[in-house]
């Protein structure tokens, strides 16, 4: 047993270093600017259609107070009636502008994306080996397309040949250059970026009109935006407490005209639109856009608004190793030979069995072939031209193939220790004891070994018997600064189990260095679903970040599917998210905007509550004072008038959600710390808050509104 030799370092890579907190160019303009009011004033105005009005029912019930105030105003016009027809459109408008203002911030960033949309011309390879030219916009899914040095990628698609350099920088804001190449996990590219070195063939996989660069588009747009499950409850609930102050405020009518004083129509209108929680409800479409533009911002996309809500409730992160965890840049710097077999002999049988291996791995170990032991590749492969071809895949966790010639069936193998190990025992061999002391001995420095075997059939034409030839290492580097960003993960409780098809001791190795709580090795894509499904099954929420076609099914199961931006198409249509940047970790900046999100929500919606209360004995004592003598014990404030009270409440309520605007876009603070704690301290401040808001608020108000002509 010894070792052959060491050979080449690990590649550099520039991918997936965890991305500073200053994130890249593509952030649209982060903080809220006054000036963004008056730019998004059309846009609000363009809102106020029944239909717009209708996805929101709390403000369709002020829409329908304003009109009916409006001609009621008409009718019999007075000074207070105006005003508050005035003011209560105001109500309106500003609820859309709040819509608007987190709408319009995606605006730079969708037409900055536009501009990488345009129009290219792409060279498609036809069935007959010809190539054609074709407009972008016209790809299908399955065309095939060369692109070389110096041309923008005309589509989003899969490289099936070759490797490049690509620019990426239109896209995620990064300028490093990225390797692109087919066979593994970092095969996707994406339409409107550019070739900076070599060529590639890219099979295409997105239909036009639906391509990567449509859907940032439309996610920074927010056009594509749905109501999250959170939102509609949220919804239902202010929906039901609008129509219990609907039918309190109807029933004060014949209340007040027993007591002998008239109702006054625009004053029950009046009162209704300040009980009802029209805060929240105007705020609330602006805080879910604001989330996902705060994730745009870190360089994450998500497609779901369910996703970023799940986010900040995550407890367990599931993450694949390879491209997630390591640079995934997995290359042969070593041979290990088996007793009794030669180098060349080893090297012939490693070098065979790569030959068909279309993985990066596959290759890098032909090009060590080659470039370290001479072996004349091109023999070799004219020797394999009636070869069977056993391609690798993620279940048998083996590649290899099948030589014929007079004298039998050659069958060589390469792949994961244990399922080699298997293979030589079924044809009747057995790994000796040195192969698994190397096996051992790569694992435990995180590389990844992979045993040759060889079966050359028996003179009597039967199978002939599995032999191990040696072991290959490819050694692959963790990413840096991962130890530390797990480490915080884990003080906001989150688990992080790294589930791998590599063997335990490596595993373990890579967990060990990039400070992991829990390893799953020799998983296939079917146990890392089974996890998923087992944890989700505990009532746990599970993140999953991943960047192979193996990991597919987990990150589609998973509640939060954060996809690398290095991995394959599959992986990243069947996440919810995709990290621009390839940093697993990017997953406590998702957790934590999904916390303030959940915080912001709820810290609004308690200031609309309590406001809505507190704006009521405000007023009572005004309104009601002249006919129950005794509530104007409670009229702390001495408000002028009742109509001074109630335009001075509808003015104020008007304002708040303007006031309030910025606070809904940039989010409540989070710091991590106990639910209990946090739910505590915000049910103080705005709870709180929302009481005495309107009492200092309101007296304000009142001092100027009191000198309005008509104020009685
Ligand atoms: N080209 C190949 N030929 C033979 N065996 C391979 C090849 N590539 C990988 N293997 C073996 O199969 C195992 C599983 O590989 P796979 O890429 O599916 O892992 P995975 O589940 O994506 O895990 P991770 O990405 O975390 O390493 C590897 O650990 C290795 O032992
Ligand atoms: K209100
Ligand atoms: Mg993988």
């Amino acid at each position: 047993m010894h070792t052959v030799v060491e050979v080449t370092t690990p590649v550099e890579n520039t991918e997936g270093v965890p991305a500073s907190d200053d994130s890249p160019e593509l952030v649209g303009s982060g903080a809220f600017s006054p000036r963004a009011l008056i730019a998004s004033f059309p846009a609000a105005m363009r809102k106020l259609t029944p239909r717009a009005q209708a996805r929101n029912p709390v403000m369709m019930i002020v829409y329908v107070g304003s009109i009916i105030t409006t001609i009621l105003a008409i009718l019999k016009p007075s000074i207070f009636a105006f005003v508050t027809a005035f003011w209560l459109w105001f109500t309106v408008i500003f609820a859309n502008l709040a819509e608007s203002v987190a709408e319009g911030r995606g605006k730079a960033q969708a037409d900055s994306l536009r501009k990488v949309k345009r129009d290219s011309v792409a060279r498609v390879i036809t069935a007959g080996g010809r190539i054609v030219e074709k407009p972008g916009t016209e790809l299908t899914v399955g065309d095939e397309i060369v692109v070389e040095a110096g041309e923008t990628i005309a589509g989003d698609g899969d490289v099936i040949d070759g490797i490049a350099t690509v620019d990426e920088s239109a896209i995620t804001g990064e300028s490093a250059p990225v390797i692109r190449e087919s066979g593994g996990d970092r095969s996707s590219v994406t339409g409107g970026t550019t070739v900076l070195s070599d060529r590639i063939v890219v099979r295409i996989t997105s239909e036009p009109g639906h391509t990567f660069v449509d859907r940032m588009i439309a996610l920074v747009e927010g056009t594509s935006r749905r109501k999250t499950p959170n939102e509609i409850a949220l919804d239902i609930l202010l929906a039901s407490l609008t129509i219990v102050f609907l039918f309190a405020v109807v029933a004060i009518g014949p209340m007040q005209s027993y007591a002998g004083s008239a109702p006054s129509a625009i004053k029950l209108i009046a009162l209704l639109v300040c009980l009802i929680p029209t805060t929240i409800g105007a705020l609330l479409s602006s805080i879910g856009i604001a989330g996902m533009d705060r994730l745009v911002q870190h360089n994450v996309l998500a497609t779901s608004g369910r996703a970023v809500e799940a986010a900040g409730d995550i407890d367990t992160l599931l993450m694949d190793k390879t491209g997630t965890i390591t640079f995934g840049n997995r290359r042969a710097t070593e041979f290990v030979a088996a007793p009794g077999v030669s180098t060349g002999e080893l090297v012939d049988a490693v070098c065979r069995s790569s030959l068909a291996d279309e993985t990066p791995e596959g290759r890098s170990i032909v090009d060590l072939c080659a470039q370290d032991y001479g072996v004349d590749v091109d023999a070799l492969r004219n020797d394999a031209k009636t070869a069977v071809i056993v391609p690798f895949s993620a279940h048998t966790r083996m590649s290899g193939m099948d030589l014929s010639s007079p004298a039998g069936e050659t069958r060589i193998r390469k792949g994961a220790a244990d399922a080699m190990d298997g293979w030589i025992r079924e044809n009747g061999g057995v790994m000796p004891t040195e192969v698994f002391d190397a096996v051992a001995a790569i694992s435990s420095k995180g590389a990844t070994p992979l045993v040759v075997g060889v079966q050359i059939a028996a003179p009597d034409g039967t199978g002939g018997r599995a032999q191990a030839y040696g072991v290959i290492a490819l050694s692959d580097v963790v990413k840096p600064g991962m130890a530390a960003r797990f480490e915080q993960l884990r003080s906001m409780g989150i688990k992080t189990i790294m589930v791998t098809g590599d063997n335990p001791v490596t595993a373990a190795a890579i967990a060990r260095e990039a400070g992991v709580d829990d390893v799953i090795s020799q998983a296939t894509p079917e146990d890392k679903l089974e996890v998923i499904r087992a944890e989700q099954a505990g009532g746990r929420l599970v993140a999953m970040t991943g960047d192979g076609t193996n990991d597919a099914p987990a990150l589609a199961q998973a509640d939060v599917g954060l996809a690398m931006n290095t991995g394959t198409a599959a992986a990243k249509e069947a996440g919810n998210m995709v990290d621009l940047d390839s940093d697993p970790t990017k997953l406590i900046d998702v957790v934590a905007i999904g916390k303030q999100l959940l915080i912001t929500r709820g810290a609004l919606t308690t200031f609309s509550l309590a406001n809505d209360l507190a704006k009521y004995f405000a007023i009572l004592p005004a309104l009601f004072g002249a006919v129950y003598p005794s509530l104007n014990r409670l009229n702390i404030m001495h408000l002028h008038s009742a109509q001074s009270a109630i335009v001075s409440a509808v003015v104020f309520n008007a304002l708040i959600i303007v006031a309030l605007i910025p606070l809904s876009l940039r989010g409540v603070k989070y710091r991590p710390s106990s639910a209990s704690r946090l739910l505590g301290r915000n049910l103080l401040i705005y709870g709180l808050g929302g009481v005495i808001a309107p009492f200092i608020g309101i007296w304000l108000i009142d001092l100027v509104v009191r000198f309005l002509p008509g104020m009685g």
